[in-house]
């Protein structure tokens, strides 16, 4: 069934509130989903902002307020609220006076909105809703991550910098006041020994500091909220930008090295949150201060700007080198996390081979690199320091030298309380200076850690983030023609030439010797690479047409090697996929060949599966791969190699049913066991990545010769392994 379509099952309220919310941006959904999500009792909202991702919408399930409401009502955002009876209402506006909003009903859109106030809403709504940002993923994931989209990002908060603005301008207007205040009690209070006025100044200075602690509070508050916003928007981008990655990337790249640079936008939220905030906190000081200050006295003043040019000028001085030195670091950090990651990862074999010394003498190698480049920051840190210190104690004492010195020269323009107020102000102004020099080293750091970050963030995606893609209706009919491929970086082609076909519902077998292109077959057909010549049509649609999510969701692949996530077995074969009920999770095991064994378990579907599967027996984690791939009754099925590494019992079991497994599917089955494809409707043989045989069993054994040498080389070795077992019977007996 095409998308266009009409689907056979009517939507229910959640599924059409979703087709209602992408229609508003543009997009359209995949009816075939809609109608599993529809068939499904209540929908629940991640399997709606799947569905919606599949066709690269940007939806978002997330806790609601009233507040939050009336917001997006006003801002026109397309949002859809989630109702306590399983069903959804689409926003469609709020009154003037915010008493209430307006909602559609998704299985009526000609209706006219009903008008509920927040009392009437509360009894209907779960306080929750999916809300559709302007467009398609594309939009935001085009962007280049770097500094500007941090900057970006930053500036997206304008309500909180302006509300922060202004806490700090208040906060620098009271900070002047104990300066100001002590020049007036030093000036007059006690020239004139005036009590009354020491009391008054006493009441101000109670209140100041009251509503300085308050200010102080709300401007942290805000800042947290800042940098949780901005630490959720890159972790939600890292994310996002990592599972649109090609395969070839996750290959090329140690899993270490990936993790290492995308933890590296950790960094970007500490300098956020750190230098970045203190040093839009102090520049808002510095304009208040510094104006002051010139009022006081403009020589001293332009006393202490010199010595915060002077500090400037030996951070610049240091920059290459304290650069170069970071650089090292995050170099030297990220081997160390490759080695790491490695070694766990091959923990098995790092056992089998007794190699654990070896292995820890490498890490202390990555240590010790480490600790030297971190050393070597160090010393150009200490030497920046250790120059600058001077110039930053002087920010005091030189400017109440400086003063006395005025006020020996000329007695008549500067009072004493004006040289104490304006010490007390210059050690104001000297810390913001300072950091303000400091964040020149630590932008550079930042820069450096955005620089790590990009390579995995902007690195090219499998395809382009708008392009949606065709999405036909998969029967099952593959064809290549005239294929010829490169793996990037190969020299030479692992496929030339390569051209089958293969009709719907039939079984295809490859062989080949080690090495000549059978997996890179599949791989292709599954769009895992691309960069191919020739064509490769499934049902008729060019592979480079079509839309990635929905033709990996049309194949069930299981490979010889197969991953199982953290969870149950039964969420390990429904994976997240919406729409799969626990009966098919069923079906699909009982045809695996898996049922057998998992009620054998103590928890049966609900037995926890750890990390790597080590309470899984290699076969038993083959059938349950199996079991995964035929749930969402693919109409394409790929083993490759995937019976290799079962016993023969296990594999008896998947053989004997591969024939209802393939029933009204094609199967593309890669075997160095040749036995197992006796059977299929054709044998492709490949041959350093040509194909140099192409019949059913009987007629390559006649007429291939590459064909005749494999079979003959699996049934002598069989042949005389029965011959041997024969023996020693014979023996025995
Ligand atoms: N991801 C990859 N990047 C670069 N080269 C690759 C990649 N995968 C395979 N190759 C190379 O392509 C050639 C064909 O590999 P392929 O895995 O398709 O062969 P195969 O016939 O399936 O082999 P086997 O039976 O051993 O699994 C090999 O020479 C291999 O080194």
């Amino acid at each position: 069934m095409s998308d266009t379509e009409a689907s056979p099952t009517p939507l229910t309220a959640r599924p059409a509130a979703l087709q209602a919310l992408a229609a508003r941006v543009g997009l359209d959904l995949d009816q075939r989903v809609l109608a599993i999500l529809s068939a499904t009792p209540e929908v629940e909202p991640h399997a709606l902002v799947s569905c919606a991702a599949d066709r690269g919408i940007a939806a978002k399930a997330m806790a609601l307020g009233w507040g939050d409401l009336l917001g997006l009502a006003e801002a026109g955002t397309p949002t859809m609220i989630l109702l306590r009876d399983g069903g959804a209402a689409l926003l469609d506006g709020a009154s003037a006076d915010r008493s209430t909003v307006s909602l559609r009903n998704p299985l009526d859109l000609t209706a006219a909105p009903a008008v509920v106030d927040r009392q009437r809403l509360d009894r209907l709504w779960l306080r929750s809703g999916i809300v559709v940002r302007s467009g398609a993923l594309g939009d935001a994931g085009e962007e280049v991550f770097g500094l500007r989209w941090v900057a970006r990002t930053l500036g997206g908060d304008k309500s909180i910098l302006r509300d922060m603005g202004l806490a700090s301008v208040v906060l620098s207007v009271l900070a002047l006041a104990p300066a100001l205040i002590f020049m007036a009690i030093a000036d007059r209070v006690l020239l004139y020994q005036s009590h009354a006025t020491l009391t008054l100044f006493a009441l101000l200075m109670g209140v100041i500091i009251l509503f300085e602690t308050a200010l102080g509070w709300a401007r942290r508050h805000l800042a947290a909220v800042l940098a949780r916003r901005v630490e959720g928007r890159m972790s939600l981008l890292a994310m996002q930008r990592l599972l649109r990655l090609p395969l070839d990337f996750f290959e090329k790249t140690p899993a270490g090295e990936i993790q290492s640079r995308l933890f590296q936008i950790y960094k970007i939220r500490d300098f956020i949150t750190g230098p970045l905030f203190r040093t839009f906190l102090d520049v808002v000081t510095l304009l208040v201060v510094i104006p002051v200050l010139f009022l006081i006295s403009p020589i001293l003043t332009w006393f202490i700007l010199g010595l915060a040019a002077v500090l400037v000028l030996l951070i610049l001085a240091f920059r290459p080198a304290i650069r170069r030195a970071t650089g090292k670091v995050i170099e030297a950090d990220r081997a160390k996390v490759v080695a790491m990651v490695e070694t766990v990862q091959g923990m098995r074999t790092v056992k089998a081979l007794g190699i654990e010394a070896q292995r820890s003498e490498a890490w202390n190698r990555n240590v010790a690199a480490s600790l030297r480049a971190q050393f070597e920051l160090q010393v150009h840190s200490n030497r920046l320091e250790t120059v600058s210190t001077p110039f930053e104690r002087l920010f005091q004492a030189g400017s109440m030298m400086l003063g006395a010195l005025i006020i020996l020269t000329e007695s008549s323009t500067a009072s004493v309380g004006a040289v104490f107020a304006f010490t007390m102000l210059a050690m104001r102004a000297a810390q913001p200076l300072v950091s303000l020099a400091q964040l020149l080293h630590a932008v550079e750091q930042v820069r450096l850690a955005v620089g790590e970050s990009m390579m995995v963030l902007n690195h090219p995606p499998e395809r382009a983030p708008h392009a949606v893609g065709v999405r036909p209706e998969i029967k099952g009919h593959v064809s290549f023609s005239n294929v010829t491929f490169t793996y990037p970086g190969a020299a030479d082609p692992v496929l030339r030439n390569v051209s089958f076909d293969v009709p719907t519902g039939s079984v295809i077998g490859l062989v080949g010797r080690s090495g000549s292109g059978k997996s890179t077959v599949t791989r292709l057909i599954q769009a895992l690479n691309a960069g191919y010549s020739g064509l490769i049509k499934l049902d008729g649609v060019e592979m480079r047409e079509m839309d990635l999510p929905h033709l990996r969701r049309n194949l069930g692949v299981v490979l010889q090697e197969n991953f199982m996530f953290r969870g149950t077995i039964r969420e390990n074969i429904i994976a997240g996929r919406p729409g799969i009920s626990f009966d098919k999770v069923i079906q699909a095991c009982r045809l695996a060949g898996a049922e057998e064994f998992i009620e054998r378990f103590p928890r049966s579907y609900e037995t926890f599966i750890e990390e790597g599967s080590p309470n899984l027996s290699g076969g038993q984690k083959q059938r349950l791969a199996i079991a995964r791939a035929l749930v969402t009754d693919p109409p394409i099925l790929i083993f490759d190699e995937a019976t290799s590494a079962l016993d023969p019992e296990s594999e008896a079991i998947v053989n004997a049913n591969l024939r209802r497994i393939g029933r009204g599917r094609t199967i593309i089955l890669v075997s160095h066991r040749l036995s197992s494809l006796v059977d299929a409707d054709q044998i492709l043989v490949l041959d350093a990545g040509e194909v140099v045989g192409n019949g059913t069993h009987p007629e390559l054994l006649r007429n291939n010769a590459l064909y005749r040498q494999l079979w003959m080389q699996q049934n002598r070795d069989a042949g005389r392994m029965i011959h041997e077992s024969d023996r020693v019977s014979a023996a025995a007996g």
